[in-house]
C-alpha cells in the first residue's frame, strides 16, 4: 500500500508540499515564497507561471527529501489561496496577465455599479456572497476588459478562466483537465451555490463567455492524474479545495455547528451549517465547504483580509521586527498599547463591515508609545477584527461556541491566542498540527482513493496541543473593544474620493 498523501498547499504568500501519512503526521515538508506584486495602491498580483514553478519545486522537494517514489503516493490533494484569477491560452498555456489577487482592489468601483443597478440580493440568494472585489468574477471581466485582444480570443473560445487549483490541475495533467471544485466555485460569484452550476444569468451580466469557465466538481473526486514527467510516475489527483475550506475540514468540523478559525495572510472563520445554506444577516457570506459522498456540506465565513500579513508589515515595510515570530517577545515586553490602536486595512475592510474603500490607519498616539507597544496594538487587532467576526457568526447561527479551534501559522504565537481568549470571553484550541488547511486537502484526496476509509478514521488523527483560556476581567475587555469600535471607523472610506 501506498505510504503517503501528498497535499499541494498554495498559499497567497508561499507554497507548501507536505506529504503525510495514515495517522496525519507530516513526513515531508518543503516551502517557498513567491514574488507579490502591487502595481498600484491596493492592486495586488502574482505571476501564475512563478505559481506553477514554486508549487512543482517544492512537491519534488518533498518527495525527494524522504526518498519517496510515485507508486508511494496514494493521491495527490490540492488546497488553495482562494479567488485569485488567472487567465491562459488554451493552445500555449500562456497566462494573458498577472494573476490578480484575492486582495486587489482594482474592481471596486464596478462593483459599486452592480449595486447601484440594486443586484445585491440577486447575487447573494444565488451566490451566497455579497457583491466585492474581492471574489473572481469581476476580475475575469476586468482581464477580459483590459487585456488587449482577451475579449476577442475569450469568444473564440481560446482562452481559459481558473482559480489556482483549477491552473495547478491543468498543469499537472498537462492540459487535459479542466476543472474547479465546489468549495473554489463558490468563490467566483458565478457559481448558483443552489443549483451548483455556473449562473447563466450572472454571467450575462459580467458578460463572460461561459466556455472559458472549468467544469464544477465535488471536492473529493479523482480528477485526473499528474503526468509521469513530473514525479516519475502517476499520481492521481484526488482532492481539490479552498484553503479556508480545506482548514474546516482538516480540523475535523464535520458537523453543523463546528467552526475554526484560521491565522493566515489573512484570517477566515468558517462554520459548518450542515447540507443547507444559511444566509447572513450580519455581514458573513454564505459558501460551499466542501462537496463529498454525494452531499454537499454549506459554510458561513467571516473572511478578513489581513491578519499575518499585518506582520509582514511589520517586518518589511516598517522593520520594526526580524521575524514574524518575534512579534511575540515584543509585544510582551509591554503591558498594554498604551492606548494606541492599529487598523489593518490596508486592502479594505471584510466581514462584518465590507467596506472596500477603507484603508489602514493608526490611532491613539501619545508620546509615550513606542515600537513595542505598535507590535503589540497589530497582534490585538487580528484578535479584534475576529471577534467582530465571532459576535457575527453567533447572532446569525445562534450558537455560542463552546471553544474556538484555531489554526495557521499566526496561531504559534502565543500572545496572540491568548489576547484572543481574552478578548472573545472563550477558550481557544489550538490542535497539534496547526498545518490543518494541508490535512483537510490529504484527507479529501485520501478519501477519494480510499487511502482512509471514511470520515471516523480522520477524526482520530486531531489532537490538542495547547487550551488558551480568558483572563481578563470582562471590564478591562469591554474598554478595550470599545477603543477598537471608535478607531475601526477612523478607517472606513479612507480611498472613497481618490
Ligand atoms: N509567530 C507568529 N506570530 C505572528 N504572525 C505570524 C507568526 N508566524 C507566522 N505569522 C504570519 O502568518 C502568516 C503565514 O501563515 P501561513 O498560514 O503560512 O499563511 P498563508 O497560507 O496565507 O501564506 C504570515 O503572514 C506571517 O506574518
Ligand atoms: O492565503 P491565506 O491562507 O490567507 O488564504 C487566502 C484565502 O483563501 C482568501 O480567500
Amino acid at each position: 500500500m501506498a505510504k503517503y498523501v501528498m497535499a499541494l498547499d498554495a498559499g497567497t504568500t508561499s507554497n507548501r508540499c507536505i506529504l503525510f501519512n495514515e495517522k496525519g503526521e507530516m513526513c515531508s515538508v518543503a516551502q517557498k515564497e513567491f514574488t507579490q506584486y502591487f502595481p498600484k495602491p491596493g492592486w495586488v498580483e502574482h505571476d501564475a507561471n512563478e505559481i506553477w514553478s514554486t508549487q512543482l519545486g517544492v512537491a519534488v522537494e518533498a518527495i525527494s527529501m524522504i526518498g519517496a517514489r510515485a507508486e508511494d503516493i496514494a493521491a495527490i490533494g490540492i488546497t488553495n489561496q482562494r479567488e485569485t484569477t488567472i487567465v491562459w491560452d488554451k493552445e500555449t498555456g500562456e497566462p494573458v496577465y498577472h494573476a490578480i489577487v484575492w486582495q486587489c482592489r482594482r474592481t471596486a468601483e464596478y462593483c459599486d455599479s452592480l449595486k447601484e443597478k440594486g443586484l445585491v440580493d440577486t447575487f447573494r440568494a444565488k451566490t451566497g456572497l455579497v457583491i466585492d472585489a474581492y471574489f473572481s468574477g469581476t476580475k475575469l471581466k476586468w482581464i477580459l476588459d483590459n487585456v488587449e485582444g482577451a475579449r476577442e480570443r475569450a469568444e473564440r473560445g481560446e482562452l481559459l478562466f481558473g482559480t489556482v487549483e483549477t491552473w495547478l490541475i491543468w498543469k499537472l495533467t498537462k492540459g487535459k483537465v479542466h476543472v474547479t471544485d465546489y468549495s473554489n466555485a463558490s468563490r467566483t460569484m458565478m457559481f448558483n451555490i443552489n443549483t451548483l452550476t455556473w449562473d447563466d444569468e450572472i454571467l450575462a451580466e459580467l458578460n463572460i463567455p461561459k466556455s472559458m469557465l472549468p467544469e464544477a466538481k465535488p471536492s473529493s473526486c479523482v480528477y485526473g492524474e499528474s503526468d509521469p514527467q513530473f514525479f516519475g510516475g502517476i499520481i492521481p489527483i484526488g482532492g481539490a479545495a479552498g484553503d479556508q475550506q480545506a482548514a474546516l475540514f482538516g480540523q475535523t468540523c464535520f458537523n453543523a455547528g463546528e467552526a475554526k478559525n484560521t491565522y493566515g495572510t489573512g484570517c477566515f472563520m468558517l462554520m459548518n451549517t450542515g447540507e443547507k445554506p444559511v444566509f447572513s444577516k450580519n455581514g458573513l457570506v454564505t459558501t460551499i465547504a466542501w462537496g463529498l459522498d454525494g452531499k454537499v456540506n454549506y459554510a458561513l465565513e467571516g473572511s478578513i483580509f489581513v491578519a499575518g500579513a499585518a506582520i509582514q508589515w511589520l517586518r518589511d515595510e516598517l522593520k520594526l521586527i526580524d521575524s514574524a515570530q518575534d512579534s511575540e517577545y515584543m509585544a510582551n515586553k509591554v503591558k498594554d498599547t498604551n492606548g494606541c490602536y492599529v487598523v489593518p486595512a490596508f486592502t479594505g475592510l471584510g466581514a462584518p463591515h465590507w467596506d472596500q474603500y477603507a484603508r489602514g490607519t493608526l490611532v491613539g498616539i501619545t508620546r509615550g508609545v513606542n515600537k513595542y507597544h505598535i507590535i503589540r496594538a497589530t497582534l490585538d487587532s487580528l484578535c479584534y477584527q475576529v471577534n467582530d467576526v465571532l459576535q457575527a457568526m453567533r447572532a446569525d447561527s445562534g450558537i455560542q461556541l463552546a471553544a474556538l479551534k484555531v489554526d495557521g501559522g499566526a496561531s504559534a504565537n502565543n500572545y496572540l491566542m491568548q489576547t484572543q481568549a481574552d478578548i472573545i470571553d472563550a477558550p481557544v484550541n489550538r490542535p497539534q498540527c496547526v498545518e490543518t488547511t494541508a490535512m483537510g486537502a490529504a484527507y479529501l484526496a485520501g478519501l477519494a482513493v480510499g487511502y482512509w476509509a471514511n470520515k471516523e478514521e480522520v477524526i482520530k488523527n486531531w489532537a490538542i496541543d495547547k487550551t488558551f483560556t480568558p483572563e481578563i476581567s470582562e471590564e478591562k475587555r469591554n474598554t478595550m473593544i470599545n477603543g477598537w469600535n471608535k478607531a475601526v471607523k477612523y478607517s472606513y472610506g479612507w480611498s472613497k474620493d481618490e
